[in-house]
């Protein structure tokens, strides 16, 4: 396990100037440690002579000052330490969003490793900023300056420290080989543990009715006794090195005062410096102890780090075009300015439209062209790829071929034009006023109705919905959701709505209401796209595509 990323310093901008504050208050602190230890060694020298040079008030105001510097920085280190955590944790959470909104529907990227590395992992980088790197900063740069001063005052104990030192990090090496592993396997299971709990918290009705629920719980129980003893394992490897480092320098400054002390006694050696390096030993190894020390409680920040910019460097994939980047490519070769609201022409054009899942063909070639105004249905069996088709305009899904709207190539940057419902409804807690008002709450009041009445809302906007929405009936939700997409429709002026089986829940009646309603809503100037089963919404459209499925390898 390296001990620090070169790539967190690359992608962050926070941590680069840690690293350089940091650098800073390191010299301030290694010039506050040589000063002490000159002061107090010339105080007791001075005493013992019976002349103090510059005289005793002089000496120990050196002294104070020396000391209230060393107690700044220790200060401005742990400030520094919570607000560059602060920071890059901020950065890196900004940029893996990001990332993760390009990649959403790809299976590489877990919810539950998502949600464990932006939270839980992300946070391990307080104890890394905090209470490790400062410690690697002064290793850097106060160690060889407290050293070459060690070395200035007597060299043998120089060539002693020169010599002791590097066998701490050999040690700490060895040690991060075997912490790795373990830290590893822990980060594994903490990830297969928050896996178990979201898969079982989702399906936790059907694993109850299908008795299943008891197996589940047997699973979670043994899944937590790994994680118990791997952390055990983890602690264990944690005392042990703690043990062997401190050990270790403890030897070392031992080395130091004998060879002093020795010397000394048969007087080859001043007492002046060699009390000021006596001193002073100590604060050469206490850093890098401390680096020791610390290794162990940011290995967990380290190892999420790790796993961030990995997500972050992974490579975009390559020969089927990427939702985001095909709208890049396609602006360039058209020459637009702004790919996102230049050269409003010609509705929706689909050519050889395909959808990818995990880089598979999901779907059979596709052409299709809407004018605004259209209503349009997408019919096909179940499977077919309706679903597909509209994340994929959404830039969700990964796709080849072109799927441009008024010449503009469709996509993850283009979301915001268009409006959307899923299959599922997806409401949230609250009323069902602000479920339709989501996204676009400062739209004018009267839209509200206007978009209830498309959607045959008929319950009261102000009810409120339990968690995820409970409190309506299936066919109720499924128009609450329609009602949002009508609403963020009207309210941003979408030329594009998609509803996915808007009317699956509903009666002939409704469903009818419904088909007339979103006829009109195209008839504004839009193109409705709606993916369905149902005859009746297919009939009332102005066109029906029916989509082929796929032939599969
Ligand atoms: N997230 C996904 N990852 C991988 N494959 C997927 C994913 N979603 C859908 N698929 C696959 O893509 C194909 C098309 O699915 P899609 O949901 O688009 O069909 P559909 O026509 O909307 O079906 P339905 O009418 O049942 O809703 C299916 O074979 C399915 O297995």
């Amino acid at each position: 396990m390296r001990p620090l990323d070169p790539r967190l310093l690359r992608r962050s901008r926070a941590a680069r100037g840690f690293m350089v504050a940091g650098g800073a208050l390191a010299l301030l602190q290694a010039g506050a440690a040589v000063a002490f230890a000159w002061a107090l060694a010339a105080l007791v020298v001075g005493l013992i002579e019976g002349d103090v040079p510059g005289g005793a008030s002089t000496i120990v105001a050196v002294m104070l000052v020396a000391a209230s510097v060393r107690a700044l920085t220790g200060w401005l280190w742990e400030w520094l330490g919570s607000a560059g955590a602060m920071r890059v944790k901020a950065e890196l959470r900004d940029a893996l969003l990001g990332r993760l909104e390009d990649r959403a529907g790809r299976r590489s990227v877990t919810t539950a490793r998502a949600a464990t590395l932006l939270g839980p992992g992300l946070d391990a980088l307080d104890e890394y900023f905090g209470r490790y790197l400062p410690q690697l900063v002064l290793t850097a740069v106060a160690t060889p300056v407290l050293v070459v001063a060690a070395w200035t005052a007597d060299w043998v104990s120089g060539l002693i420290l020169v010599i002791v030192l590097p066998l701490i990090p050999v040690f700490m090496a060895l040690i991060g080989m075997a912490t790795e592993v373990v830290q590893r396997r822990q980060w594994d299971r903490l990830q297969a543990l928050s896996r178990g709990f979201l898969e079982v918290l989702g399906g936790l009705s059907t694993l109850m009715v299908f008795g299943r629920a008891e197996r589940q719980s047997r699973r979670i129980r043994t899944v937590t006794d790994e994680y118990r003893s791997s952390t055990m394992k983890v602690l264990r490897v944690t005392f042990l090195s703690g043990f062997t480092l401190e050990l270790a320098g403890s030897l070392s400054v031992a080395l130091v005062a004998v060879s002093i002390g020795l010397r000394l006694v048969a007087g080859d050696m001043a007492f002046a410096p060699g009390l000021f390096v006596l001193i002073l030993a100590p604060d050469v190894f206490l850093p890098i102890r401390n680096v020791g020390a610390a290794f162990h409680s940011a290995t967990a920040g380290l190892e999420a780090s790790r796993e961030a910019l990995d997500l972050l460097d992974a490579d975009e994939p390559h020969g089927p075009v990427r939702g985001d980047r095909a709208e890049r490519t396609d602006a360039a070769a058209s020459g637009s300015h702004d790919p996102i609201t230049d050269g409003l022409r010609g509705g929706l054009r689909v050519r050889d439209l395909v959808v990818l899942r995990d880089g598979q063909p999901v779907t059979a070639p596709l052409d299709l062209d809407a004018a605004r105004g259209e209503l349009v249905a997408l019919t096909g069996a179940s499977g077919s790829g309706k679903s597909s088709l509209l994340a994929a305009m959404l830039g969700f899904a990964d796709r080849t071929g072109e799927l441009d709207l008024d010449g503009v190539s469709l996509g993850a940057r283009t979301r915001r034009l268009v409006a959307w419902s899923g299959q599922v409804p997806q409401l949230v807690e609250g009323t069902i006023a602000a479920n339709i008002r989501l996204g676009s709450e400062d739209a004018d009041p009267a839209l509200l109705l206007h978009a209830a009445a498309v959607a045959g809302v008929d319950v009261d906007p102000g009810l409120r919905l339990g968690p995820a929405g409970a409190g309506l009936s299936g066919g109720q939700a499924q128009r609450v959701a329609v009602a949002r997409a009508v609403h963020r429709a009207l309210a941003i002026d979408a030329p594009l709505v998609l509803l996915d089986e808007p009317t699956s829940a509903l009666d002939v009646d409704r469903e009818r209401a419904m088909a007339v309603a979103l006829r009109d809503l195209a008839r504004s100037g839009r193109i409705v796209l709606v993916a369905t089963h149902r005859g009746g919404l297919a009939d009332a459209a102005d066109r029906v595509i029916p989509i082929r499925e796929a032939i599969r390898a």
